[in-house]
């Protein structure tokens, strides 16, 4: 089974034996206390995810890259054709996208997931290995003229991320990444900060692939008039359904990833966060199932000043900020070591008894 209602009924909260394990330990490690950083809470909600001390190591990863394509791509918010989604499917498929590299350098596998793709994908890819064809609808309906989804669609757009999570954990996955493609998909994620933090879309709205002022001054008159139409300016109403709001502006890949985030959530195994398409589907995790927080590492900060809005409402920090603004998985990635790394200490590293180091710094 894997329903909404099941999955949000086992998310729990961080086990506080496990986190009390853990920061002991690390006081006891061959190193000055908190030389590690932000590394060493990290380590510490990790064990509080797994309720244990020390936490499995994050490996093998597997990234789930989840591809739509959106209806208010017709409203011209992105140079880019509709065609491209197709098209990069077939580049995932055939290793040779930044994804691809990225993973191939940290030993991760990168599993395409059609939830909505418009076009058809290039003859013969049907079958390929590493695609899962879970297509819910050939794309969203535009935002701005009625609800992107239906409220079944988005409901199984997520219990399809529910389901992944699930399959690449039971294929032996210990750190789930998220991954996008979508043309247009950064309208649906500024659409969906603004309903969600309540910010005017003017300050969360970026320029997504790259486009010019007078496109982005019609993106954000895009987003308005679609908050607007669906009662969101100036956020969603206290109450609101999360999975309502999803439907209303969300994209078909937003859906799935926000059930990811929470499959994960639910099986206590971290989900490193890529970018702006991902860090809005957990906006969404998060009013579902607030408890789901406790597995999401923010793995980069992206260019997208949506995004820096939705990790300063969500409470998370990013590992790195290297201005990207790519998507597909690619923050995600160039973060993993450190999340293994932060959990690697706990494992090998020698306690100030064990290896007779003086743990006292001498009176000066
Ligand atoms: C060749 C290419 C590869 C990409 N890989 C990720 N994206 C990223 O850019 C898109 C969102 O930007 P916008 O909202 O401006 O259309 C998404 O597909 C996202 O995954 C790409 C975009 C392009 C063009
Ligand atoms: O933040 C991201 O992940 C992002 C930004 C721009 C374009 N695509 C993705």
């Amino acid at each position: 089974m894997h329903t909404i209602e099941d999955t949000l009924a086992a998310i729990r909260p961080l086990d506080e034996a496990a986190m009390r394990d853990a920061r002991d330990l690390q006081a006891r490690l061959t190193k000055p206390p908190g030389s590690l950083g932000v590394l060493e809470e990290l380590s510490v909600r990790l064990a509080g995810l797994a309720g244990t001390c020390p936490p499995p190591l994050p490996e093998p990863a597997a990234v789930a890259v989840f591809a739509a394509d959106h209806g208010v791509h017709a409203r011209g918010v992105t140079p880019w054709p509709q065609e491209v989604t197709a098209q990069m499917v077939a580049n995932f498929l055939a290793g040779g996208a930044v994804v691809n590299a990225f993973a191939r350098q940290v030993g991760a596998t990168v599993t395409v997931v059609d939830v909505g793709v418009a076009t058809a994908l290039p003859e013969g890819l049907a079958d390929a290995p590493g695609l899962l064809d879970r297509k819910i609808a050939p794309g969203t309906a535009d935002m701005t003229a009625g609800p992107a989804m239906t409220p079944e669609q988005a409901r199984a757009a997520v219990e399809t991320g529910i389901a992944v999570a699930r399959d690449l954990v039971d294929g032996g996955a210990r750190a789930l990444l998220t991954g996008d493609m979508g043309i247009a998909n950064t309208t649906a994620s500024a659409a969906l900060v603004a309903a969600f933090t309540g910010l005017p879309p003017a300050e969360v709205t970026g320029r997504g692939t790259g486009i010019d002022d007078a496109t982005h001054a019609r993106k954000i008159g895009v987003i308005e008039a679609a908050l607007a139409r669906h009662g969101l300016t100036g956020g969603a109403p206290e109450g609101a359904d999360p999975l309502a709001v999803l439907a209303a502006v969300g994209g078909l890949e937003h859906a799935a990833l926000a059930g990811f985030v929470l499959g994960a959530a639910a099986l206590r195994v971290p989900v490193v966060l890529d970018g702006v398409i991902a860090g809005s589907a957990a906006l969404a995790a998060a009013a579902l199932a607030p408890d789901a927080l406790g597995a999401c590492v923010a793995g980069h900060r992206s260019v997208e000043p949506g995004h820096s809005a939705t990790v300063a409402h969500l409470g998370l920090r990013p590992l790195v900020d290297l201005e990207l603004r790519l998507g597909e998985g690619t923050g995600a990635l160039l973060a993993l070591p450190l999340v293994q790394g932060a959990v690697r200490v706990l494992h090998e590293v020698a306690t100030f008894d064990a290896a007779g180091v003086s743990d006292k710094p001498s009176q000066v």
